[in-house]
């Protein structure tokens, strides 16, 4: 069976529609369910793996964090140590595990850090990337400053509709992090142009729900690991690595009575137009603003039935800000193939009175509306 949910488009086609998740088919049946599921067991076992050692080492830099870490891209976007050093770890994991099938979309390169007065900061970068994998242990050693800067490039692949590729955010929401609050380690793989398989590692993200009282609690442990597997369904586990447990969204169906996530950063989405839509749909609650795809964690395990996403004009989604995030809700939503919830309905009238803007996902409660656009390239 054709698992048909996510399709991509060429950005070269004169009038794109946008990428959507919308009238998604049923899960498989439970036995061709562990078929699908099991042909992905080692990439998977791969991605929780990279993804892990690299919220580590994100975790360890995010306490240490200084401003010196912070340097500027041409985007303007603040690139940290932890960003080039993630990148360059779950690169290499997925190379050792991968040799012969290795193809990686990665957001970063290592452009900045070959100029001058780079050194000192790559010295650090392959650093912290060998303690990490001393730590772990599974590979005996010890990388060079040229090959953790060959690893970061290894991401440089331009992914594409054939074969497998993998797509790394190495940290998604480094506004976040740098403020000290939510961010994700987004991996996903691609085959044939279609999400297969997602991890996120959301280190600071709390275990229980968002939406529990006692969220800011002390005792209240932080750290999330979803992953999902087309057809198998969405899993979370602590990020130390106890056990996983399958994950459930919101059942809530009525608008009034779901909370809604945006963007923590009011430069990457319209607060203001969220709000309206927000207000239309009848939803009460404030909006849950949090950054990254730690959003569509959350979202997978029914802290929130709604997420907003509307980013300014001229600002291009790219395929890392959503591949992991989006299999990763879609596994653990209810299929029903007709929208039917009232929140659809009503979103459907608004996207007509908002041109260009679509809600891209709906599958009974839950409802994500962005103006992502997304090719299976890095373009
Ligand atoms: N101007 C922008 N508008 C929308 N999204 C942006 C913008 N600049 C960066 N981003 C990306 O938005 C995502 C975070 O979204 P959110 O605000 O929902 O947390 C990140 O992927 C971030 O990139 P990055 O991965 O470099 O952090
Ligand atoms: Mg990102």
């Amino acid at each position: 069976m054709s698992i048909n949910w996510l399709r991509f488009v060429s950005p070269s086609l004169k009038k794109p529609p946008l990428f959507h998740l919308c009238h998604l088919p049923p899960p498989p049946s439970s036995s061709s369910a562990v078929i699908v599921a099991m042909s992905y067991d080692k990439e998977l076992a791969a991605a929780k793996k990279a993804a892990s050692l690299a919220a580590r080492l994100c975790q360890k830099v995010q306490k240490a964090l200084l401003q010196s870490d912070v340097q500027s891209k041409n985007d303007k976007s603040p690139v940290t140590v932890a960003d080039y050093g993630s990148q360059a770890l779950v690169s290499f994991v997925l190379q050792q595990e991968f040799p012969d099938n290795f193809s990686l979309v990665a957001e970063e390169d290592s452009k900045d850090l070959r100029k001058d007065g780079g050194q000192e900061i790559v010295e650090r970068i392959t650093k912290l990337v060998n303690d990490s994998l001393t730590i772990d242990g599974s590979y005996n050693v010890t990388l060079s400053t040229e090959d953790v800067l060959k690893a970061i490039d290894n991401g440089r692949s331009e992914g594409g509709s054939q074969g497998r590729h993998w797509v790394l955010d190495p940290i998604d929401g480094t506004k976040g992090f740098l403020r000290g609050d939510q961010y994700a380690i987004a991996l996903a793989l691609l085959d044939g142009g279609k999400v297969v398989l997602g991890v996120l590692a959301c280190p600071n993200l709390p275990l229980t729900s968002l939406s529990d009282a006692g969220q800011h609690s002390p005792n209240n442990k932080v750290g999330c690991l979803f992953f999902a597997v087309v057809g198998g369904g969405t899993y979370m586990q602590p990020l130390d690595g106890s056990s996983a447990v399958k994950v459930q969204v919101s059942a809530v169906e009525n608008p009034e009575e779901a909370s809604f996530f945006e963007s923590y950063e009011a430069a990457h989405s319209m607060h203001d137009l969220s709000s309206l839509i927000a207000q239309k749909l009848g939803v009460k609650a404030p909006p849950v603003r949090i950054d990254s795809q730690a959003k569509y964690g959350a979202l997978s395990r029914g802290d929130g039935a709604i997420y907003l996403r509307l980013p300014h004009k001229g600002y291009r989604e790219k395929i890392w800000d959503h591949a992991a995030g989006c299999i990763v809700v879609s596994e653990r939503a209810k299929c029903k193939r007709t929208p039917s919830t009232r929140a659809s309905m009503k979103l459907g009238v608004w996207s007509q009175m908002l041109q260009g803007s679509h809600w891209i996902f709906q599958r009974e409660s839950i409802l994500i509306w962005t103006q992502a656009s997304l090719s299976p390239t890095r373009s």
